[in-house]
């Protein structure tokens, strides 16, 4: 699991530590990690040119010092001071190792700027020598990594509603922070780098699955399973108006742990599902979950489905079927799946706010409708109604097909079945769909199918460890 901490606790996590250490231990371990993340980066040290862009504050001292040791490696170091003030031990250990105090005309020729700008002491935007810094190191192409986060961004929920670096790579310390994870400011921090500095962290405030994470939460059967207890999935959904919606969740829900499979629908429908899966059956009976929603069309029954949201069945609900979501019920065993249009739908605001604010919305959801949300995008986020949070950052582009929503509905329908809670089904849901879009794209295009036939492959390689 990777967890990220809200500044808050990283603040009282350090207090702590530092207490115990001498002063200074950790800004040296943070820049330590820094200059060998730096290193690796530039491939070869020697001569590397590489400009600091330093504020105010400790983000600065690390930069400097690790500038510093870059320069002893013999590295070319210049820092550009944007604030009257700077961490002056750092300023001088730069200065004693053979960096230099230089101007923003050193940039375009630099092969590498590091962002020690702001970092957990930040408010979102860049102030004008910033900005112009930033904007000259975009104009000549040179990468910015970032130290610990890039500046200009909301630390603390991932929103970007003013300028801030994009950077190459992110070398963060102690733990990740939320920006880490939550778009579109996890976009902003490229691949992100953590340096291990000993802090002592309480329960995080956003989670990410990792692929032990997988092996140890996934519904492996064992010795005495039968179809049954595996856990039956009834799929309510497709229509004659789109009858692939059905067949592609019945994918889904295929690749996933369920035993066995119904589907409940309209008899067209229900032939050409059978036709592409000989295995599923048609019509009502016991099951241990439902997916609802995705491809109902017009012949969406929220009376129905609302019978179904408050029985003892945990549901899975989709693109359509949220239409039946109100705030009037208790629906903890309800795993929700919209997109941020969706999302804006039911909360009455504008798709581009979701976007902006995906973890406050998210949350709002979940708080408000009693359900775990289940946001899709980039990085999907999947927030439960007790508050906790887990995000799901290896998805590719290429996932961004026709019926790749419909896949996920039937996969996490699937999860729920074998008995998985809505947060687990959701997040391992979200995390093999996106494995297995991995495994068929190759860096290459992909249909909903593909993804939904790559399922078995890809939970497996996952299994074996
Ligand atoms: N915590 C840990 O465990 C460890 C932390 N470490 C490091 O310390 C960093 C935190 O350092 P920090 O507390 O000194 O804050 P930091 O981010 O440098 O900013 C400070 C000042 O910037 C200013 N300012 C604010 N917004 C601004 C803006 N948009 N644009 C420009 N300026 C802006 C504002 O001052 P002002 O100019 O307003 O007076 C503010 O006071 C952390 O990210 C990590 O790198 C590691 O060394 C070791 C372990
Ligand atoms: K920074």
């Amino acid at each position: 699991m990777r967890r990220a901490h809200t500044v808050e606790q990283v603040r009282a996590a350090e207090a702590d530590l530092m207490a115990r250490l001498p002063e200074g231990t950790l800004m040296q371990r943070a820049a330590t990690g820094l200059a060998v993340a730096i290193s690796n980066f530039l491939g070869s040290t020697y001569g590397a040119r590489v400009v600091l862009l330093i504020g105010s504050g400790d983000n600065g001292g690390d930069a400097l010092y690790a500038g510093a040791r870059l320069a002893r490696r013999g590295a070319q170091v210049t820092a550009v001071l944007l604030s009257s003030k700077v961490h002056e031990l750092g300023l001088q250990a730069l200065k004693t190792s053979g960096g230099r105090v230089g101007s923003t005309d050193d940039i375009p020729t630099a092969d590498l700027v590091v962002d020690g700008i702001v970092g957990i002491g930040g408010r979102p935007g860049l102030r004008p020598d910033a900005l112009a810094a930033v904007q000259l190191a975009e104009q000549y192409d040179v990468p910015i990594v970032a130290v610990d986060t890039p500046s200009g961004v909301d630390v603390d929920t991932g929103e970007t509603p003013e300028p801030h670096v994009n950077a190459a790579l992110t070398v963060t310390f102690g733990t990740h922070k939320i920006c880490h994870f939550i778009d579109p400011a996890a976009t902003a921090c490229g691949p992100v780098h953590l340096v291990d500095i000993g802090l002592d962290l309480p329960p995080a405030a956003v989670e990410s699955l990792q692929a032990a994470d997988i092996r140890n939460l996934y519904p492996v059967p064992h010795g005495e399973s039968d179809k049954y207890s595996r856990g039956v999935l009834g799929l309510m959904v497709g229509s004659t108006q789109y009858p692939g919606a059905a067949v592609i969740a019945a994918s889904g829900a295929l690749g996933g742990p369920v035993g066995m499979v119904r589907y409940v629908g309209p008899d067209t429908v229900a032939e050409a599902v059978r036709a592409a899966h000989p295995e599923i059956v048609a019509g009502n009976g016991r099951v241990q979950a439902w997916a609802i929603g995705s491809g109902l069309g017009d012949e969406l029954d929220i009376p129905l489905i609302r019978e179904l949201l408050d029985a003892e069945e945990p549901v899975v609900l989709d693109a359509d079927g949220l239409k039946a979501l109100d705030d009037a019920g208790d629906h903890v065993d309800v795993l929700a799946t919209p997109h941020a249009g969706e999302l804006a739908r039911l909360l009455d605001v504008d798709r581009a706010t979701v976007e902006a604010e995906r973890l406050k919305y998210a949350r709002l959801a979940a708080e408000r409708f009693d359900v775990t949300i289940l946001l899709k995008g980039a990085t999907t986020v999947i927030a439960s109604p007790d508050g906790q949070v887990r995000v799901n950052l290896n998805a590719t582009p290429w996932l961004a097909t026709a019926g790749a929503g419909d896949v996920l509905a039937g996969l996490c329908g699937s999860l729920l079945a074998g008995g998985l809670s809505p947060l687990d089904a959701g997040s391992v849901g979200a995390y093999l769909h996106a494995a297995a879009a991995n495994l068929a794209s190759s860096s290459g295009p992909i249909t909903a199918m593909s993804v939904a036939a790559a399922l078995p492959e890809a939970t497996r390689y996952l299994l074996r460890g």
